[in-house]
């Protein structure tokens, strides 16, 4: 396993992409810790701007040296440079470096959906929070970053194709949400086996390549579990706000803790839990049953101390044959109503946390 002076210079000679200097020399490196047991190794790197598309290449490049040197896994927390520091590397950037500082996604919030394992509506609960934002009035991209179970633009009812124009990928728009998606990229629905450095491409390429224009929020959904795809696309995304979607058996709760923990350990930041089909409403009786159970979204909140967002019922959307869009409640169904409330809540909380 490889030692705290090691780690120093193996990522002190990666450079600060902004100042062009290596972290080295902008001292740069703030914290490195190594718990040798689960050989794992975390450090804290202060860059001159945070919260870029050029910290998602430097944090890819981290994860990729520190693992080429020994490292089991890699956590990864960045802060801004001092600006006395700052002060004295100034003058360094040329103009096209300048602009790659005002890259419209700076200020863009980013929230990540997880869930601990497969079919539990993480790409429904993704779909309708991004279409309930846009709903709002917000500026929202939505990337479908489940790269082998990519469903969202089938359940968005998308028929086009993303359209490509000078090495520039323009995202598709529907219902005000704009939109891209792994689906986009494999032919016939081919199953698809990137990993390590491809699959970091790809996701630095939906960053980079992707004309977002100016976004408030850009929602993540990620692929499910706890397995190696996941923890990969962990390390590679920015920092993140994560909501981790479960069903209300206590059972999947304890499945959707192990994701929660995955986040919390790769410097992700919980804001929330939404328990999905958490009822179905019977039209013989006019009660609520509860088909799956009772309570797991409550008690994964409480495990991961964030807040029980919202709880969403089974029961498809109507079908509009005109407007085919499988997964996507209308604005006036009950549940369409129930993702505005979580919209909201989202929107607030993400605002308290910047205040
Ligand atoms: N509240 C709900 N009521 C009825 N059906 C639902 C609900 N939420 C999700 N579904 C259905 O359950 C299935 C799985 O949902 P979805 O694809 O959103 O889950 P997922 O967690 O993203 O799965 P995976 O990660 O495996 O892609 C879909 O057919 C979807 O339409």
């Amino acid at each position: 396993m490889i030692n705290e002076q090691q780690v120093r210079e193996i990522i002190g000679a990666l450079k600060d992409p902004f100042l062009h200097k290596t972290l080295a020399e902008t001292e740069g490196i703030v914290e490195v810790s190594i718990k040798e047991e689960k050989e794992h190794v975390s450090v804290k790197i202060a860059v001159a701007k945070t919260g870029t598309p050029e910290q998602l290449t430097l944090q890819m490049e981290i994860v990729d040296v520190l693992k080429g040197a020994g490292a089991k896994s890699v956590g990864i927390r960045f802060s801004e440079l001092d600006p006395s520091k700052l002060e004295q590397f100034r003058g360094v950037a040329t103009p096209a470096e300048a602009q790659d500082m005002l890259s419209p996604l700076n200020n863009t919030k980013f929230i990540s959906i997880a869930s601990g394992k497969g079919g539990v509506g993480k790409s429904t609960v993704s779909v309708n929070l991004a279409v309930a934002l846009a709903r709002l009035g917000k500026k929202v991209g939505l990337i479908d970053a489940d790269i082998y179970g990519f469903s969202v633009p089938d359940m968005m009812g998308v028929q086009t194709m993303p359209k490509v124009v000078d090495d520039r990928i323009y995202p598709v728009e529907r219902f005000g949400v704009k939109m891209i998606s792994m689906g986009f990229f494999v032919e016939n629905n081919a199953p698809v086996v990137w990993r390590g450095p491809m699959l970091g491409k790809v996701l630095d390429q939906f960053f980079r390549d992707v004309e977002w224009g100016e976004l408030d929020y850009l929602l993540l959904d990620l692929p499910p579990g706890t397995g190696d795809i996941a923890l990969d696309i962990h390390q590679m995304l920015p920092e993140s706000n994560e909501i981790v979607v479960t069903t209300p058996h206590p059972t999947a709760a304890f499945v959707a803790a192990r994701a929660g923990a995955m986040a919390i350990k790769t410097n992700h930041h919980i804001i929330g839990v939404i328990e999905n089909m958490s009822w179905f409403q019977s039209d013989v009786s006019g009660q609520k049953e509860f088909v799956f159970g009772k309570g797991g979204g409550n008690k994964l909140a409480e495990e991961l101390r964030a807040d029980l967002l919202g709880q969403i019922p089974l029961g498809q959307p109507e079908i509009i044959e005109a407007d085919f869009a499988p997964s996507v409640y209308a604005r006036n169904h009950s549940t369409g109503q129930l993702f505005i409330d979580i919209a909201e809540k989202v929107i607030d909380q993400l605002d308290k946390k910047d205040q």
